[in-house]
């Protein structure tokens, strides 16, 4: 892929989050969570199991409803969208989820125009072979276009699945655990190709992680996500220089290996 200077622009919150609550009965999840994200920008948000990742990217996406705060991406508030508007604005964002999995009875190029088709059905033959082939060299996979999924590696498998939401696209990536999972080399080859679809899609992300190295990597800043709310934000440097016994705990712990209590 060819390497462009990204421009991240704080003027522009491609996602604005400001006190949002989100409890489950006695349960509260979300206890004012204040974040932005702007555009060109990724962002690695990083919490243990459970606190709330996932709650807050369905929110983001309108799959959950907000108990309170404000909640805006790409300049709508997503929970006042009815289901036309919350569909249109869902086809600017691009899912990579744990168990977004590949069709394994379709080869590459099929589980690729799958998405394609479905959202843009006026497209004609050429122009769907011509986004296949263009999505897939930019992830690095040409050479697998009429592979079926089980004959590929699993960080293979993670480009295209990848490459099946750049296809159309989006303008935010929201990436859940983008390594687990993967051996160490797969992951540093995933952690560049956020990276350069950062780069060459123009996309703003969302990168919700245990992985450290991701986070590094990947972030352009840092979130950390503690009790409900970002405990810390900031350049990877910046959060973990805070004076703050939970975040050296979690920078003990996935760093050092030492098992600390968070
Ligand atoms: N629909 C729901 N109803 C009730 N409780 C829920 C619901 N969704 C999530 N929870 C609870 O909210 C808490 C946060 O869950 P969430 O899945 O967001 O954690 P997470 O940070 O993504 O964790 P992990 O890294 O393990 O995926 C958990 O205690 C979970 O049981």
């Amino acid at each position: 892929m060819e390497h462009k200077p990204v421009q991240i622009n704080r003027n522009n919150a491609v996602i604005h989050i400001q006190n949002l609550r989100k409890s489950f009965g006695a349960l509260t999840v979300l206890n004012g969570v204040d974040i932005d994200v702007f555009q060109g920008e990724n962002m690695a948000v990083l919490g243990r199991s459970g606190t709330g990742k996932s709650v807050l990217i369905k929110i983001i996406s309108g799959l959950l409803k907000p108990d309170s705060g404000i909640v805006q991406v790409l300049g709508e508030e997503v929970d006042k969208l009815n289901a036309e508007e919350l569909r249109a604005l869902r086809l600017r964002i691009g899912f990579s989820f744990q168990n977004s999995a590949l069709y394994d009875s379709m080869t590459v190029r099929e589980n690729l125009e799958f998405p394609l088709v479905r959202n843009k059905p006026n497209l004609t033959r050429q122009e769907i072979d011509s986004a296949v082939e263009e999505v897939l060299d930019n992830v690095g996979l040409l050479q697998t276009i009429n592979q079926m999924p089980a004959e590929l590696s699993g960080g293979q498998r993670k480009r295209i699945g990848i490459a099946r939401t750049l296809i159309l696209k989006p303008e935010i990536m929201l990436y859940d655990e983008p390594t687990a999972g993967l051996d160490p080399i797969t992951s540093v080859e995933i952690n560049s190709l956020i990276n350069e679809v950062r780069e060459q899609y123009n996309t703003s992300a969302i990168v919700i992680t245990h992985d450290l190295t991701c986070a590094k990597t990947t972030g352009n800043r840092i979130a950390i996500l503690l009790d409900g709310r970002f405990l810390a934000q900031g350049t990877f440097e910046e959060v973990f220089a805070v004076d703050d016994e939970r975040i050296k705990n979690f920078y003990n712990y996935n760093f050092t290996g030492d098992k600390v209590d968070y």
